[in-house]
């Protein structure tokens, strides 16, 4: 059987004024799927995620989140929770007082989770009691989260979740996203860093200028074809070189951003997948051992900088 799709949309334009905020965007994500949306600021990001809330309507095109037609007009959707520009969340209350305020909200025909569960899921039980003013931005994000497990959404829509997160937050919170898709339900959350997106995302929507460049599975741009730059540690660097002078395929960088490194037995090649597997075959013939071999930016921020790049080369200055 199919898996159903949670959030179709076709042709979605939101213009502001002059700012067309999204340029005909078609999107398509299945029920359970951990959703990415990336893009440089600007892209239309957080104005999607609204449309998803219902706080906004598109001015063209047709979105359906969780298999109901959004209309002009249309109240929030059934099952939809989450956030955009941040929680809205009250200062001057404690953390479990904002819960609350959002708990009796709630329709009676909405099945909740308890304050108390909704806190402790977040990691946030120890300070149920302290003011939110006093929170710090990791905290307010867990809170903020908190509160859109309330409601046990179906779909959940997250503008940067992981910001202001320190890792043993960002692992629990990651933890928490996990979890609820593997209980069938949907999040589409938007985020600047690429490992975050990697970590969590089986797929993403890569928007530039209101538009998509690129919407699928992560591991569709991670192209074996596609040239990336390596930092290749080993025991013997000078050894290293020479070995990658003679490989066919390997360029070796000097200067420049990537190699610019104050750790000078780390030389960076700019190679394809087939010729750092050769590059490797070769040093270990030589008896050099690799201590360190990673692509110098993930093969998901390489295919968004490309597909972001091109994109603004090929549109004509106005537009931007
Ligand atoms: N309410 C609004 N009024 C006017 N312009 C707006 C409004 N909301 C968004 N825009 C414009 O629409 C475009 C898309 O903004 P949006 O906030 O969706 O981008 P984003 O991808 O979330 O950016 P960032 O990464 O900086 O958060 C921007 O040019 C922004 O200035």
């Amino acid at each position: 059987m199919e898996t159903p799709i949670a959030v179709r949309g076709r042709g979605i334009t939101k213009v502001f004024g002059d700012v067309v905020a999204l340029d005909h965007v078609d999107v398509s994500i299945t029920q359970g799927q951990i959703h990415g949306l990336v893009g440089p600021n600007g892209a239309g990001k957080t104005t999607l995620l609204g449309l998803l809330l219902g706080l906004a309507v598109a001015d063209e095109g047709s979105l359906e989140i969780l298999g109901a037609p959004l209309g002009r007009g249309s109240d929030a959707p059934d099952g939809v929770s989450g956030f955009v520009d941040g929680p809205g969340l009250y200062p001057t209350l404690t953390a479990r007082q904002n819960l609350a305020t959002v708990a009796v909200l709630s329709p009676d025909d909405v099945p909740t989770l308890s304050v108390d569960e909704a806190l402790a899921q977040v990691g946030l039980t120890a300070a149920a009691d302290q003011k939110v003013r006093g929170f710090s931005l990791g905290m307010r994000q867990r809170l903020g989260l908190a509160a859109a497990l309330l409601t046990r959404p179906r779909l959940l829509v997250l503008d940067e979740p992981s910001n202001g997160l320190d890792p043993a937050g960002k692992r629990h919170v990651h933890g928490v996203l996990r979890r609820l898709a593997a209980e069938g339900a949907t999040v589409v959350l938007s985020s600047h860093r690429m490992d975050d997106l990697e970590a969590l995302c089986s797929e993403v929507t890569i928007l530039a200028s209101g538009r998509v460049v690129f919407s699928g599975p992560v591991k569709k741009l991670s192209d074996e074809d596609r040239e990336l730059d390596y930092r290749v540690r080993a025991s013997d660097p000078a050894a290293t070189r020479a070995v990658a002078a003679g490989t066919p395929g390997i360029e070796i960088l000097e200067g420049g951003d990537a190699a610019a490194r104050p750790d000078t037995d780390v030389i960076v090649v700019r190679a394809r997948v087939a010729a750092m597997d050769e590059l490797v075959v070769r040093m270990v013939r030589e008896d050099i051992a690799v201590r360190e071999l990673a692509p110098v930016v993930s093969p998901l921020e390489a295919a968004f900088l490309a597909l972001t790049d091109q994109l603004a080369r090929t549109e004509p200055e106005a537009d931007r």
